[in-house]
């Protein structure tokens, strides 16, 4: 019989790296049983880290397409340091996952404001201890290494005091603390606690660069909602675990599992009940600052809103929420003038206001531009009830189309009383705006805010894989590129990342569940040779004809000499007695 004697190369993430690390084997002489190349951690931050390029002249600082941010990365040693990057923006536009090329000017804070992205790494699960009870008077005490706690966990809960995502740009790391190591005397690792992400309803959180049919991992919508985005590692198993009645002293343990890493694309939906459009300059924002609380930049030039603005409305012991969406052009639903930004929000409002500039030389001709590019971008914002405002009637030439344009209005199905005639200005009838916004609002048919995307969601951890999942797997080869074997099935793969091959026993229980899956029964039938490389998961071993546990013991310690990892036992350690 055959055993794959193993080795102990590990991450690898990629075909690249992986063909990388088998032209490096199949160089090697043969009579080496263990792999050495790969047993090379990639640093997290090099995984899956948007396509960024370090700052490096100060001649960067005069061009003006550059956007400048500041980042905690981790270098090659693990320590966390600040450095200073630049996004180009064509870079941003082609790593941008709707890529219009409306965005390339989009001033910092709209960028900010609805898409934020961030990173997110939940604890890693802490080491198993390998520790033997030593005490006066009790003799072969007996294993006692404690467990490696688990790795905290990170959720998004949705908080309604949040309507921006506008903290995310401080902060771009969440990481949530690890599992601590277990210890001598069943002494077990405390868990990382988990970690929330606090953002406001309505936000849609996905996998950065996921595939456009992948769901996203979580959209709230209610307040106080709590969804996980990634799974916290579960703490290795010490050796006090692995004691059985024909092994009473093992000398093994677990390294913690990985937590769940990922960069993740954060986009906010506004949930406002009524959305005021218009074009540029109608008066949108002043209207919503006389209606409400918010204090909205106003000036009279087109636009001043950059960044919707929310205001709540108190009428009546009611409130209604008002967003005050920038101003929209001909050609906005094709990107134009930063519309796709704009009519986003819109999507979620119930009821419209569409202010009209009464002082505009064609006002009928703005109010069906804006109504075709709702309808051009979703047919079924048309749909939404619309409330009129005919605005700047304080200034004379206002007067010269009023009656045209109410005429038109009516004839175009809206009934008298949607149609107002107001001065944002002096607040001539605005309350009769937002008494009918309110009125239309209630005879809507209530529903609570809905999801718009099927996120998967999860409320809970994961189940995790059964160990008695191990024999589901599959094997391909991939003899091209210097002859690799890929194995691939959740637990197994769990299996190799959680071995700490620093015990040699730890690889002689990997090889025992490689045989006893059916894995090299499997790789031999398959025709593997000698030197082959084999990839399960992450961890990368090199095939050996010899079957013998001599061959193991010394690729084994081969390796352990090569590395220079500390010495943790021997085949006779703890000694026999
Ligand atoms: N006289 C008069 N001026 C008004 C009235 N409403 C708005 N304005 C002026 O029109 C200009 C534009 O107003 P904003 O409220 O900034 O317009 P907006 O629709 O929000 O414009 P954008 O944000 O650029 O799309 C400002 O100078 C306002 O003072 C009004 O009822 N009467
Ligand atoms: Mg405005």
């Amino acid at each position: 019989m055959e055993r794959l004697a193993g080795n102990f190369a590990n991450s690898v993430r990629n075909t690249h790296i992986l063909r990388r690390s088998a032209r490096h084997h199949s160089g090697r002489p043969k009579s080496l049983v263990l792999s050495q190349s790969a047993h090379r951690r990639l640093s997290p931050a090099r995984i899956a880290a948007p396509e960024r390029e370090e700052v490096d002249t100060e001649e960067r600082l005069e061009d003006e397409e550059v956007e400048w941010d500041t980042q905690w990365v981790n270098d090659e040693t693990g320590a966390s340091q600040e450095v200073e990057w630049f996004v180009e923006d064509d870079d941003k536009e082609s790593a941008d996952e709707d890529g219009a090329a409306s965005r390339k000017r989009l001033p910092a804070e709209v960028r900010c404001f609805d898409n934020a992205q961030i990173y997110i790494k939940a604890g890693d699960g802490g080491k198993g201890c390998v520790a033997f009870r030593r005490e006066k008077h009790v003799p072969r005490g007996g294993p006692s290494g404690g467990n490696g706690g688990n790795g905290g966990a990170v959720w998004a809960v949705a908080d309604e005091a949040l309507n921006s995502l506008t903290s995310f740009r401080k902060q771009l790391h969440y990481r949530a603390p690890l599992g601590t190591a277990g210890g001598g005397s069943n002494r077990h690792g405390s868990n990382g606690a988990d970690l929330d992400i606090h953002v406001p309803p309505g936000t849609i959180i996905r996998r950065r660069d996921s595939p456009e049919h992948e769901k996203p991992l979580a959209e709230v919508v209610t307040a106080g909602t709590r969804v996980l985005l990634a799974a916290g590692g579960r703490g290795g198993r010490g050796n006090a675990s692995f004691k059985t009645g024909r092994n009473n002293a093992p000398t093994l343990a677990e390294v913690g599992e990985e937590g769940t890493e990922l960069w993740a694309s954060l986009e906010l939906k506004l949930v406002a009940d009524v959305g005021i459009i218009g074009i540029p300059s109608a008066g949108k924002s002043t209207l919503l600052s006389v209606l409400s609380n918010a204090k909205p930049k106003i000036a009279d030039y087109p636009f001043t809103t950059l960044v919707p603005n929310l205001g709540v409305c108190e009428l009546d012991y009611r409130t209604t929420v008002f967003a005050d969406i920038p101003g929209l052009l001909e050609g906005a639903h094709a990107g134009i003038g930063l519309g796709h930004e704009f009519l986003r929000h819109t999507q979620r409002c119930k009821v419209l206001v569409h202010v009209i500039d009464g002082t505009s030389p064609d006002p009928i001709g703005d109010y069906n531009a804006i109504r075709t590019e709702l309808e051009l971008f979703n047919p079924a914002l048309i749909e939404k009830p619309e409330v009129i405002a005919y605005n700047k009637i304080d200034l004379p030439d206002s007067g010269d189309y009023i009656d045209e344009v109410r005429k038109f209005l009516l004839g175009n199905g809206l009934a008298e009383e949607d149609v107002h005639a107001i001065s944002a200005v002096t607040g001539q009838g605005v309350l009769g705006v937002v008494r009918r916004a309110r009125q239309v609002l209630d005879q809507l048919p209530q529903e609570a805010p809905r999801q718009t995307t099927d996120a998967l969601n999860m409320m809970e951890l994961p189940r995790r894989v059964s160990a008695a999942e191990i024999d589901d797997f599959t094997i391909t080869a991939d003899l091209a590129n210097g002859r690799v074997w890929l194995v691939e099935g959740e637990a197994i793969a769990r299996f190799a990342a959680m071995t700490n091959w620093d015990y040699y026993e730890a690889t002689l229980r990997f090889q025992k569940v490689l045989d006893s899956a059916g894995i090299n029964k499997q790789l031999r039938a398959k025709g593997i040779r000698q030197g082959d490389t084999v990839v399960i998961g992450e961890t990368e071993l090199q095939w050996s004809d010899d079957q013998s546990e001599g061959a193991l013991y010394a690729a084994w310690r081969e390796e352990k000499k090569r590395k220079g990892t500390a010495w943790h036992g021997s085949r006779s350690w703890p000694h026999a007695v």
